[in-house]
């Protein structure tokens, strides 16, 4: 068992070195499944729990991979697939265990999944997935555990996703790339992380066009070949050291971000947190009480749903009323409980929450019901009078790098501990 231990406080100081983005790497390791021959290199790579769950996967099927940890590179040799079996006991636990789709197909002419896991927020639909492989040409079977896709040679058509999914774009993405054919996406997910996973397949020799407008099209080759890509900037991490600066009534130097922070900027600096971009490093600084804020979460560019946890700590500690409509998921509100136990005021109605604050938090012992919710309890507690003990520190463990470590280097009191049982 991993648990957090916060004492709250600190005035959060220094310089914040922002991690390769998990929903970009993700992706990246399935795509390196796709070659054949070579080895790919992927830098910047975030050491966390869902990397590792990621690399023993594709140990399962046949790739030899190597973690350089210090060197956060990864180097992967998919010569050698051998198994079209994504163990429930690696695959149940992270959602981009359905990435390795796309590579079982093309490479053994199948794909038996047992399972998929990845964050409880609610109903999490694999349809537009399995509808897309369908209409590529493959069987599906669908059971009560383990889903069976087979195919002998997918062939290009035109797909169209309800909503613009995430893993979904990225997963047909991956299916056209060595299909025959031209394979058309229609509204596709525009996230910069899909836009990274296609810069990656450019230079593995993908023709894919039109990333970035909802339109994808992709041109089937025979081949994809090993590159050295560099994984993009966590936007999601960023955005939680922005917001610890603003509820610490800090100021913390962004270094790795190279990107822009887009709503969540606007949205902090509405609540009264200043942001300098000083050449590469975006300044973060809070020396006024927080302003409330209404957020309404959606697919790029809105408002990320990933980040809407965090903000609703954040939303506790401002003067007056705030408001959160989540739109993606319809689970995702566990965290108000959590947060009313240390003090917070926090109201839900089905997919709304009204923030009631400031209210001064308390640390008390509280649990992670996700990857968000973890990381958002943290903010709570580093503005809490007190200790504030989080659990299980696992799920936070599987989006956040090195987190107590580089949060004390800003001056937080922060431990992480294991413990039996
Ligand atoms: C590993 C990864 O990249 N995870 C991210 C990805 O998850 P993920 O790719 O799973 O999220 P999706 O964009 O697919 O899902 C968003 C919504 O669409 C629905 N849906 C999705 C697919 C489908 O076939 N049918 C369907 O109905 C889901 O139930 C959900 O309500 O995007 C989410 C939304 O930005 C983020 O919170 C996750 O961090
Ligand atoms: C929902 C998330 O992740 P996953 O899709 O990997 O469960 C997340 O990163 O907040």
């Amino acid at each position: 068992m991993v648990r957090y231990r916060v004492r709250g406080g600190n005035a959060l100081r220094g310089t914040a070195f922002i991690q390769g983005a998990k929903n970009a790497v993700l992706p990246m390791i399935g795509a390196a499944l796709l070659v054949p021959k070579g080895r790919t290199v992927l830098r910047n790579v975030p050491i966390i729990e869902d990397v590792r769950r990621a690399v023993e996967l594709a140990e399962a099927v046949g790739a030899q991979v190597e973690l350089h940890e210090a060197e956060r590179t990864l180097v992967i040799d998919a010569s050698r697939l051998h198994s079209p079996v994504l163990p429930a006991e690696i695959a149940r636990r992270f959602r981009g265990s359905v990435l390795f789709t796309p590579a079982l197909l093309h490479r053994l002419g199948e794909a038996i999944v047992e399972g998929v896991g990845g964050c409880n927020l609610g109903s999490r639909n694999l349809d537009f997935h399995y509808l897309g492989y369908k209409r590529l040409g493959a069987v599906v079977d669908e059971g009560e555990t383990v889903i069976h896709v087979k195919a002998s040679g997918l062939t290009g058509a035109t797909l169209y996703l309800d909503t613009p999914s995430h893993t979904g774009t990225e997963n047909l993405i991956m299916a056209g790339a060595l299909a025959r054919g031209t394979t058309v996406i229609e509204n596709a997910a525009l996230e910069p992380e899909v836009l990274d996973v296609i810069d990656m397949l450019t230079k593995m020799g993908a023709r894919i066009s039109g990333g970035g407008t909802g339109f994808i099209t992709v041109e089937g080759v025979e081949e994809l070949h090993a590159v050295e890509h560099t994984v993009m900037p966590d936007r999601l991490d960023a955005g939680v050291f922005a917001m610890a600066a603003a509820i610490t009534q800090g100021e913390v130097s962004l270094v790795g971000t190279g990107l822009d922070l887009g709503v969540v900027r606007y949205k902090l600096e509405q609540m009264g947190v200043d942001f300098a971009r000083q050449g590469a490093v975006l300044n973060v600084r809070c020396d006024r009480p927080l302003r409330p804020i209404n957020i309404i979460t959606d697919t790029y560019p809105g408002f990320a749903t990933d980040l809407q946890s965090p903000m609703m700590t954040v939303a506790a500690l401002a003067d007056g009323h705030s408001y959160i409509h989540e739109r993606i998921f319809d689970g995702r509100f566990a965290l108000a409980g959590e947060l009313n136990k240390m003090g917070a005021d926090v109201a839900v109605e089905g997919s709304r929450a009204i923030v009631r604050g400031a209210t001064p938090l308390t640390g008390t012992r509280v649990t992670a019901h996700d990857l968000r919710s973890g990381i958002a309890l943290v903010l709570a507690g580093l503005a809490a009078k007190g200790e504030t003990v989080i659990e299980s520190g696992y799920l936070i463990d599987r989006g956040h790098a090195h987190l107590a470590e580089r949060m004390r280097a800003l001056g937080a009191d922060i431990t992480r501990e294991i413990s039996a049982g």
